[in-house]
């Protein structure tokens, strides 16, 4: 069983839902990212998702383009971000990590070369934009083979058959994007995504994360009602670019406790 799955399972026998921020990796300074990711872990996070940079990225908004920009002025490459992962994995093998990013990238290292090179690092799942679940069978084979979970977008254009398509090939969990447009926006409707969950549970029984326009305690308690965990990306971009300098580990500690704090109660 995957770390992930294992810790679905753990989540549920505890009634507790999961927690999973975003951070760009590299951002604002490779050097800091590692520490960044202790803090999650101590804040109460469950899963990392830790985003590789890319000049285009479109499916994010401002604040995440701002934060790709950053990472890569400084250098960051998907090698970089693996050997980020590796060096978090000396104090943390606990804590699933998965890899997010766009598929430029991957295919500049070769889908099969990524997917050892990644388990390798200690990456436990991969999260790639630009792969919708029905073109991207043999990733996900290729994945899993290497032991890493293929994670795929929902959305709610999303057709009965491509959740079909996204059940089949999945694991680890399914992330469901609460709305159209990119991330960072500001308009989540609780209620739309609590009438769309319970759509994708008949067709999988996999784990669901749900993820855009989750940005303080309250809009990730209300989302957790139905979801099986909440992600969090731009306010988390936002809470490191308000940081003063050497206080953006404090401060990103002490958001996730609030954030776990309201999932918890
Ligand atoms: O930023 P938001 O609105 O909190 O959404 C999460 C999101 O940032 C993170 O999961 C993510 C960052 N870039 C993405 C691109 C596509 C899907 C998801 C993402």
């Amino acid at each position: 069983m995957s770390k992930i799955t294992a810790l679905f399972n753990e989540l549920k026998a505890s009634g507790k839902k999961g927690l999973i921020p975003f951070i760009t990796a590299g951002d604002p300074d490779p050097k800091l990212t590692v520490e960044l990711m202790h803090a999650l872990v101590r804040g109460g996070s469950n899963v990392i998702e830790l985003g590789v940079p890319f000049s285009d990225p479109m499916a994010d908004g401002p604040v995440i383009q701002r934060s790709s920009e950053r990472a890569l002025t400084q250098g960051v490459t998907l090698r970089g971000c693996l050997e980020m992962v590796k060096e978090f994995r000396k104090a943390d093998t606990a804590t699933p990590v998965v890899l997010m990013g766009y598929a430029n990238p991957v295919e500049q290292m070769g889908a099969e070369r990524f997917a050892t090179e990644a388990k390798a690092a200690g990456v436990d799942g991969v999260l790639i934009v630009d792969y919708p679940p029905e073109e991207c069978v043999d990733f996900a084979n290729q994945m899993r083979a290497a032991g890493v979970d293929p994670i795929f977008l929902l959305a709610p254009t999303s057709s009965p058959e491509r959740i079909k398509d996204a059940a089949k090939i999945a694991s680890g969990y399914i992330y469901y994007v609460s709305m159209r447009g990119v991330t960072g926006a500001s308009h989540l409707n609780t209620q739309d995504v609590a009438s769309i969950i319970p759509k994708i549970r008949e067709a999988t029984s996999i784990p669901i994360a749900v993820g855009f326009g989750i940005n303080d305690a309250e809009s990730a308690r209300a989302v957790s009602k139905t979801a099986d965990a909440v992600v969090i990306g731009s306010r988390i971009i936002r809470l490191l670019e308000d940081s003063a300098p050497g206080q953006a580990v404090q401060s990103l500690e002490t958001f996730i406790r609030e954030i776990r704090v309201a999932l918890d109660s």
